[in-house]
């Protein structure tokens, strides 16, 4: 569903994202593990149209969306749950929902994400649905920030950093949550510097080193022995030389 090739990026200073290959079919979760500034957002920017990429392919269900406008990536059916949640202190629950509704276009496979369906997923933000998200607990604004990504119906949800802050009970929850999308037919694409997470409920995951690839491993191995991905990590600079190149 989503096929990432030789795709490069970065910003005035230069290269950040070296060529990556990586694909994520439908109904499952790929995990991009890296230390901090390995380019996990970058990666994530590139995808939604968010940053221009300066070579490569993403083709989301067959489709090329490289360096096509962020609402254009959006309607191809991309959803973005960007890092630090970014709700509108504002809005209340309700609000969000509403001005995030977008009915997927004709023909799309699979049953419309509507308010009244994220609400049934997420009910403590049903519990919650008259307040303003800055009344929100950050484990709520996370689920905010879902809940909106998934009224756009995509078929390719990326997730930055989802279970940063988090309480260990809300870690779980997210960890659940993300295995319910996958099975529902969504393709997962979740980048994070926690091993745990990917280890919780990754098919694949991928290891990014100052923006390349430099190990990719089964997620039921990682879960049977996650020795192999922890080496992998230790084997990573744990920061990429100051500013991109
Ligand atoms: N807007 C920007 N302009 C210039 N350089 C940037 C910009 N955003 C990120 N970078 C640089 O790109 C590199 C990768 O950053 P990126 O945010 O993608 O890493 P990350 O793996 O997501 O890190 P973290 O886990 O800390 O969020 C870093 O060297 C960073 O300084």
């Amino acid at each position: 569903m989503l096929q990432l090739t030789g795709l490069t990026a970065g910003y005035d200073g230069g290269t950040v994202l070296h060529g990556l290959d990586l694909a994520v079919p439908a109904g499952s979760v790929h995990a991009v593990v890296g230390h901090n500034g390995a380019g996990k957002s970058t990666l994530v920017h590139t995808v939604a149209g968010l940053l221009r990429p300066g070579a490569g392919s993403v083709r989301v269900g067959g489709t090329e969306v490289a360096g096509r406008a962020a609402h254009h990536v959006a309607r191809a059916g991309v959803g973005l749950v960007p890092q630090g949640r970014r709700v509108f202190a504002g809005l209340t629950v309700e609000e969000h929902l509403r001005l995030a509704h977008r009915p997927p276009p004709a023909g799309r496979a699979g049953r419309p994400w509507t308010p009244g369906r994220v609400l049934e997923l997420l009910p403590r933000l049903a519990e919650r649905r008259t307040n303003r998200g800055a009344d929100l607990s950050g484990g709520e604004q996370q689920m905010l920030a879902l809940a909106r990504a998934l009224l756009g119906t995509p078929r390719v949800l990326l997730l930055d950093e989802p279970t940063e802050g988090l309480a260990p009970v809300l870690v779980r929850q997210i960890h659940e949550l993300i295995g319910t999308l996958a099975d529902d037919g969504i393709a997962v694409l979740l980048v994070s510097p926690s091993p745990a997470l990917a280890a919780s409920c990754a098919a694949d995951v991928t290891v990014l080193t100052s923006g390349r690839v430099t190990a990719r491993l089964d997620g039921d191995a990682v879960r049977a022995d996650p020795s192999g991905l922890h080496d992998a990590l230790a084997l990573a600079p744990a920061r990429a030389p100051s500013g991109a190149r």
